[in-house]
């Protein structure tokens, strides 16, 4: 699901994080949430160059009505790999010796955040939603800018309850997000071959909760294909690390690579870690929530250090 650029919402700036890395700019992050339509969709599927080299692919999942299965909700994956050819996305802008891809490709692990912290993780967000929640099926929580969906619009966490959010989130709490976002960093940065020193997280990077409720709102419709490094511009490396379950805790809501000719699919599973390049050769949509609650954090990083974010903390 995306979070739209475009447009803010209510949330605004926090105050800014004593400590942290130095963010340049300081606009603000977590601004509004919602594809930029169906633009990218179809046009894009036809240009994106999508023939993947597949190198270290065995089919582990194996086929299911079309679709190719990358990563099963009932397996664990230790590491899995598949290699795609790079877009031509990264060629334009600057290049970031020791980050900007040279390979480009799709991983999935279930060995990086055990279900346990995965859960610990959950219920931070389920704190934190509680306290908002859009109209429609699609909410966000953004602990860095501290925008958080609610009814049609967003507000500011922060903003809204001063130093009373030391009374909801608690430091453990949010050491336990910095490790698992290091973590991740450091598994993106050994599959892909660059230096972790040389990525930064960037925004936004957010909590979402979907249930099967009608959209309201464009910020609702977090199904439509899309191409992050166009959604949200900075991205250079995607994660996504899922808090909940398919099939148990949830039906639909199944991440989708979209490649010309067969699409692959990743089903969620709590502590499951999915991470890619954001550029068009990882065109994706996710599936509509069919029913019961997905959760899962989106985790962003960029090359650009201009375009860095720092850690949240409870200041
Ligand atoms: O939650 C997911 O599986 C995917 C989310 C996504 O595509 C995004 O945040 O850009
Ligand atoms: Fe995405």
């Amino acid at each position: 699901m995306a979070a739209q650029r475009r447009a803010g919402p209510g949330g605004g700036e926090r105050r800014r994080p004593a400590g942290g890395k130095a963010r340049a700019g300081g606009t603000a992050p977590g601004r509004g949430w919602a594809l930029r339509g169906a633009a990218p969709g179809a046009a894009l599927l036809g240009s994106a160059v999508l023939v993947g080299g597949l190198l270290g692919w065995s089919l582990p999942g194996g086929r299911q009505g079309g679709a190719e299965v990358l990563a099963r909700g009932s397996e664990a994956v230790r590491d899995r790999f598949v290699e795609v050819a790079c877009s031509g996305d990264y060629g334009a802008g600057r290049r970031f010796e020791g980050c900007t891809p040279r390979k480009c490709g799709r991983g999935v692990t279930d060995a990086v955040i055990t279900r346990e912290e995965a859960e610990r993780i959950r219920r931070i967000a389920e704190r934190g939603l509680s306290f908002g929640g859009s109209d429609g099926g699609a909410s966000i929580l953004d602990l860095h800018s501290g925008a958080l969906s609610m009814g049609k619009h967003f507000v500011n966490l922060y903003r809204y309850f001063g130093d009373k959010i030391q009374d909801i989130f608690t430091e453990e709490d949010f050491a336990l997000y910095r490790d698992v976002r290091r973590r991740i960093q450091e598994k993106i940065a050994q599959t892909f071959g660059i230096s972790s020193s040389a990525m930064y997280l960037t925004k936004p990077t957010f909590f979402s909760r979907i249930n099967s409720t009608e959209a309201k709102t464009t910020h609702d419709e977090y199904w439509h294909p899309h191409i992050d490094k166009v959604t949200y511009g900075s991205f250079d490396y995607t994660s996504l690390l899922y808090l909940s379950d398919y099939a148990e805790d949830f039906g639909g809501g199944r991440f989708v690579f979209m490649d010309e000719g067969s699409n692959k699919t990743i089903e969620p599973r709590a502590g499951r870690v999915s991470f890619f390049t954001s550029g068009s050769e990882n065109l994706h949509r996710v599936e509509k929530v069919r029913w019961g609650t997905r959760y899962a954090i989106t985790i962003s990083f960029t090359c650009n250090p201009e375009h860095s974010i720092g850690d949240p903390v409870l200041t």
